[in-house]
């Protein structure tokens, strides 16, 4: 029977010819990241059990973004207790408060390997299967075995397959179908599976829209999410690691031809509208113009789902067609990375967005959390490019948070309340 792109890493990373969904592997690791807030658990982990050495000091990434640069003691606490571990163990791939959020940062860097399993103690680690790899989130204390032993054992999922086909219309945007399909399947209804995410719009996509729909595999429960790798992959990972010096030999692994999915979605976008995630469910999902002129306080442009380059272009295209923000709200920038920050500054976008009284931070998971910067008060609604909306999610328990596309982020901060981009 053939295997799915998720079961034929598995069996590959566990010594196997063949595995069925339900079984259990014991798979080897590629690549496992910790960041500043989930590693001071793995490393305490580690030395509570006495594990002197790491397995292996090459395939371990530490990298701080969520409290960056340090803002609170315990953040500068929990960065002290990282540098002391990273010099210790020799980490090799260690990104102190400078670069930015960990699901941009792993793949420029050149750390995402196609084919091969990645695990990261964040529960977006699923953006990684953009490049073709099994990549899943997992907490602290099961990266300490990691850590330890550079293995993990998995159940392997079964696939949900969605065959994404049409064009996207002007202003409509790979967020807006990964808010679609969440709003069809629910923030529960693919739990533990791996979604696949295939078909002429997603080859069309380019690789930062693509990473837009895996990063949200896991609001509807799943347990990665995976895009075929093509040659735009190829390209992409091949030149991160030659630019970092992180060369690793990979494989490209695509599903059987006769794989067995659980279930085939066919998604047609020809008609799709800009959507929108209402408070305080990411599968509540409308079209924006149900919810058009709903009064809100900020926009947040940025995150691992879009804090990318392409999300910045449309962002701040849209607020100079339009001569700039409305005075009625704030608005807040955060570039993914620090390549993200510089190829932006290059191209004026960062200037742009200063000129149009927008503040724009260092690259960090900034307002996505509401621990950083950023954060809603009571009664306040923001409008974000990010993945969560949950109550509290960007500050206060009375807050609400709206999730959208750039494109829409960036109507809402031109009108000052919630707008289609197409009825500027
Ligand atoms: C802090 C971290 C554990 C958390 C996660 O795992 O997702 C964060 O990144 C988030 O998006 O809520
Ligand atoms: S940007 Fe947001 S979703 Fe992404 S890792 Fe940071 S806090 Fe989590």
């Amino acid at each position: 029977m053939g295997m799915t792109l998720a079961e034929k890493i598995l069996a590959k990373a566990s010594g196997k010819k063949e595995v069925s969904p339900g079984d259990i592997v014991m798979a080897k690791i590629e690549t496992a990241m910790v960041h500043d807030i989930t590693g001071p658990l793995t490393v305490n982990t580690l030395k509570k059990e006495g594990i002197e050495k790491v397995w292996d000091n090459e395939k371990i990434v530490i990298l701080f973004d969520h409290q960056v640069p340090a803002d609170s003691i315990n953040a500068a606490e929990n960065h002290i207790l990282m540098r002391k571990f990273v010099k210790e163990q020799n980490i090799k791939h260690f990104y102190d408060i400078r670069e930015g959020v960990c699901h941009q940062v792993l793949p420029e860097k050149g750390h995402v390997v196609p084919g091969t399993v990645l695990v990261g103690a964040d529960s977006h680690t699923c953006t990684h299967g953009a490049f073709g790899a099994f990549a899943t989130g997992i907490g602290s204390t099961d990266m300490a075995a990691v850590f330890a032993t550079g293995e993990l054992w998995f159940k392997v999922p079964e696939t949900l397959y969605f065959n994404i086909t049409g064009e996207l219309k002007p202003y409509v945007m790979s967020k807006d179908v990964i808010l679609h399909i969440i709003g069809k399947v629910g923030a529960d209804g693919a739990t533990y599976k791996a979604c696949q995410f295939g078909g002429e719009t997603v080859k069309n996509m380019s690789i930062s829209s693509r990473m837009t729909m895996t990063n949200m595999a896991i609001e509807m429960g799943g347990k990665t999410g995976l895009i075929e790798p093509d040659e735009k992959t190829i390209q992409y990972v091949k030149n991160a690691m030659k630019k970092h010096g992180t060369e690793r030999t990979f494989e490209i692994i695509k599903a059987d031809e006769d794989a067995e999915y659980e279930e085939v979605f066919e998604i047609e976008v020809n008609d799709l509208e800009p959507m929108i995630a209402c408070p305080h469910n990411v599968d509540n999902v409308k079209a924006v113009r149900e919810v058009a002129g709903t009064p809100i306080d900020q926009v947040f442009i940025g995150s691992c789902t879009n804090g990318r380059l392409e999300d910045l272009r449309i962002a701040i295209e849209i607020i100079e067609k339009h001569g700039g923000i409305s005075d009625d709200i704030r608005v807040v920038v955060t570039p993914a990375s620090r390549e993200v920050m510089l190829k932006a500054m290059e191209e004026g976008i960062i200037q742009k967005f200063y000129k149009y009284e927008c503040v724009v931070t260092n690259p960090s998971c900034s307002a996505c959390m509401g621990a950083l910067y950023g954060i809603l008060g009571p009664g306040e609604v923001g409008v974000a490019t990010s993945n969560r909306n949950f109550r509290g999610r960007e500050g206060s328990l009375d807050s609400e948070v709206y999730l959208v596309s750039p494109a829409t982020a960036a109507a809402c901060a031109v009108k000052g309340e919630i707008t289609d981009p197409r009825d500027l």
